[in-house]
């Protein structure tokens, strides 16, 4: 049974505008008068982060064989591709639950632009939905996901027990994502298991500055980590209210 990851991504200029604000402007790399970035750079690059250790923890985990970023600007993902993820056009779908149903029948093809490795994936195959923003995600705690779900669909709800974090088809049969406000509830009403298993990390989805502050608790990635390092502390309040 192969494994693939959907890891759904607006443009990162436009996305997590919870967090717009939550950094200080770091120092630009290699600036040789320690000039800071600008604060649309900032933002950009803390969603890049956070990605980045989404991601390399997700190609890191036994029993993923691929990950497939979906978004609108294929362009600006290239970095997560250098990872070793695959990058697929949403087709300029409207919300995130349409663009995962345009990506699953391309991931789930047998040949095509997003078959992936001979083998991989398949319509025999569990597709999964994986936040792009779990910066402190472990192989570990990803792993232990997809062995309790053992072939049901089956999603894992976020720390605050409303939001889904990851939702894994059975094999071979629909996503049915429903994400959105409330995607927990939504995902158990229609018949996706509740994954029990602690996994700290794989709950721990990053919104809000707050949630920046708890993911750093349990230990970032090293993407994220390095660009805090640059921009100094996380303040302790955003510019917008916390949702
Ligand atoms: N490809 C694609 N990804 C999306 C779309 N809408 C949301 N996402 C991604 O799905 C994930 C979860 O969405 P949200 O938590 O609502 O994130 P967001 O809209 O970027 O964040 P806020 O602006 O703070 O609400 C994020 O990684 C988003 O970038 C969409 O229309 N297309
Ligand atoms: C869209 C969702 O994500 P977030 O909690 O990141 O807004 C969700 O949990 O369904």
């Amino acid at each position: 049974m192969t494994v693939t990851l959907l890891v759904p991504m607006k443009p990162p200029h436009v996305g997590k505008s919870r967090l717009r604000g939550a950094l200080a402007s770091p120092v630009s790399p290699g600036s040789p008068d320690g000039a800071g970035m600008r604060a649309a750079e900032v933002h950009t690059s803390l969603v890049l982060a956070l990605a980045r250790d989404t991601v390399s923890a997700a190609l890191d985990t036994p029993g993923v064989d691929r990950v497939v970023v979906v978004t609108g600007d294929v362009d600006a993902l290239t970095p997560l591709a250098e990872l070793g993820a695959e990058i697929v056009d949403d087709r300029g779908a409207p919300d995130l639950n349409t663009a995962l149903r345009a990506a699953e029948p391309l991931v789930r093809a047998p040949c095509g632009v997003a078959a992936g490795p001979p083998g991989a994936g398949g319509d025999r195959g569990v597709v999964g939905a994986l936040q792009a923003d779990l910066p402190a995600l472990r192989s570990s705690d990803l792993a232990a996901a997809l062995a309790e779900a053992d072939g049901r669909r089956a999603f894992t709800a976020d720390r605050h027990g409303t939001g889904t974090t990851l939702l894994l088809s059975a094999p071979g049969e629909p996503l049915a994502p429903d994400f959105g406000p409330g995607s927990a509830h939504a995902h158990a009403r229609s018949g996706a298991v509740a994954l029990t298993t602690a996994a700290a990390s794989l709950r721990s989805d990053v919104d809000t500055p707050s949630d920046l502050r708890h993911a750093r608790t349990l230990g970032l990635g090293p993407s994220t980590t390095e660009l805090l390092g640059r921009a100094g502390a996380v303040p302790a309040a955003a510019h917008r209210p916390e949702g």
